[in-house]
């Protein structure tokens, strides 16, 4: 089997004719953004050896506890992005507003990122990984978090690093999915799944099942239906995983297909839903929808919203067509 390093697949890309052609300066973002993955990978790897796991005692915006490795996974980006020479301003989960790069408000990226995505996991030695969504600089002066406020389909890049068993890396540019798989020894992704493909039908669905007493009537409706089993209307029996990684349970359903759900839930009105639309929804949104997924908030296509906060919040529903599409039905 001959082998294709990410650089090599970057290469390709800035050669490609069309649609699948890449800008030098994407593909320059991209080597950067691998080569901090994985120096969190070898990190994360060593784990308490390499005195990244604990909590940091600080908050972020969101009023969320920040693990040690959700701050240390947020700096080595900052340094790694700005230092590419592409891109003009940065926006994180762990940044109260966007980080400018000092003298660069003419490059042509911005980036957004959910440095270490599955925090309650860290500790526990179980899959987390990083989140990504590529925008185009609109140029129109300083970088300001109002800036950044572009729907998801304007996305010319979007991906994502699981640090599991393996580390993969997972990318798209609009012309499909391809994941890569981190030779640790070799210090480069090799190319191990060049189109990434979701079947439309599954018998397989995440969702926090904690929460099911919240849940609006669609989302009560369709898991019912699901539990039901091979007796109830669906006429299948249909397995449950929740891993509270979203970047694991979105990578398992690219994989071998599935539907994730985190509903908004009848708590708290201003809270609408969990995950967070710029740099977690979006980016996986793109990435499902590029494999032949479906990626829905309730009713609405994602990729259709119009942000209007950096850090604003929405429901997801993404994966296999069918089941999205089948629940989004619920919806309307
Ligand atoms: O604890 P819960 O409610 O199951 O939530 C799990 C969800 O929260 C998240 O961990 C949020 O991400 P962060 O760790 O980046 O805050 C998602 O990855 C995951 O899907
Ligand atoms: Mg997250
Ligand atoms: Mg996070």
């Amino acid at each position: 089997m001959s082998m294709i390093t990410l650089s090599q697949y970057l290469k390709a890309a800035e050669g490609a004719a069309g649609h699948g052609r890449i800008t030098p300066e994407l593909s320059t973002l991209i080597h950067a953004l691998s080569g901090v993955s994985q120096h969190i990978s070898a990190a994360v790897h060593k784990g308490a050896l390499s005195g990244v796991l604990g909590t940091a005692g600080t908050e972020n915006v969101q009023g969320e506890t920040q693990k040690n490795l959700d701050i240390i996974a947020n700096d080595m980006i900052l340094v790694a992005l700005a230092a590419s020479g592409v891109v003009a301003g940065m926006a994180s989960e762990e940044l109260d507003d966007c980080s400018p790069v000092p003298g660069h408000a003419d490059k042509p990226y911005l980036v957004l990122f959910d440095p270490l995505d599955g925090s309650s996991n860290i500790d526990v030695n179980v899959s987390i990984g990083t989140i990504f969504s590529v925008l185009p600089n609109p140029r129109t002066g300083d970088i300001n978090n109002h800036s950044f406020l572009q729907p998801g389909t304007a996305q010319v890049a979007a991906g994502y690093v699981v640090y599991g068993p393996q580390t993969s890396l997972v990318l798209t540019f609009g012309n499909g999915v391809a994941a890569f798989t981190l030779d640790r020894e070799a210090g480069e992704y090799v190319l191990t799944t060049p189109a990434m493909d979701i079947p439309a039908d599954t018998k397989e669905f995440a969702i926090n099942m904690s929460n099911q007493r919240h849940w609006y009537p669609p989302v009560q409706k369709y898991i019912a239906e699901l539990l039901a089993g091979k007796t109830g209307e669906r006429g299948k029996d249909f397995n449950m995983r929740w891993i509270a990684s979203m970047v694991a349970d979105v990578h398992r359903v690219l994989t071998r297909g599935g539907i994730f759900m985190y509903p908004k839930d009848l708590r708290d009105p201003n809270k609408p839903g969990k995950l967070r639309l710029m740099y977690e929804a979006n980016p996986m949104s793109f990435l499902v929808e590029q494999a032949g997924g479906k990626s829905f908030d309730a009713a609405q296509r994602i990729l259709d919203i119009q942000p209007t906060e950096l850090h604003q919040r929405c429901a997801v529903m993404l994966g296999s067509a069918h089941e999205v599409q089948r629940v989004a039905d619920y919806h309307l």
